[in-house]
């Protein structure tokens, strides 16, 4: 069974991260969840990383403001990561999103929309994923 790895940057996503869990909880897909952040604790972020990504076979990475996240984590693995904007702060999510849609080449963040509907999609596309990788 193919594990999905989600990881927000703060403990303050948690609302948003439950409405793709819950999700992947009725479909059966497998997960763990993380709150790990490329700002405040990229040690740690980066030892994680190395040690279990050849656990999951994607990672959904939701973030609010200076999302450096999604990013970051898309240099440290070649696994698929998708990442999720957090309605947040001042700027609603805008910030976040920007970030997160202007990688530089080489670098892919598979970026949804804000908040909840992103939040959905993101585990809706993860499970398309899966189920055309079970048809092969
Ligand atoms: N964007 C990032 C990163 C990162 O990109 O590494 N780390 C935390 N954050 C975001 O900061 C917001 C506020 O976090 P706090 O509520 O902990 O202050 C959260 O939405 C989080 O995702």
């Amino acid at each position: 069974m193919k594990k999905i790895l989600i990881v927000s940057g703060s403990k303050s996503d948690e609302n948003l991260v439950k409405v793709g869990t819950e999700l992947l909880e009725n479909w059966e897909i497998q997960y763990d969840y993380k709150v790990l952040s490329a700002h405040r604790n990229l040690k740690e972020l980066m030892k994680f990383i190395e040690e279990n990504e050849k656990e999951y076979f994607a990672i959904i990475a939701v973030a609010g403001l200076a999302a450096a996240l999604p990013g970051v984590i898309a240099s440290l693995t070649q696994k698929p990561v998708i990442g999720v904007p957090n309605e947040v702060g001042t700027l609603k999510g805008i910030d976040a999103l920007l970030s997160m849609t202007q990688m530089p080449g080489g670098v892919p963040v598979a970026t949804m929309g804000i908040g909840k509907h992103g939040m959905k999609n993101a585990v809706y596309f993860v499970k398309r994923l899966i189920e055309n990788e079970e048809e092969k």
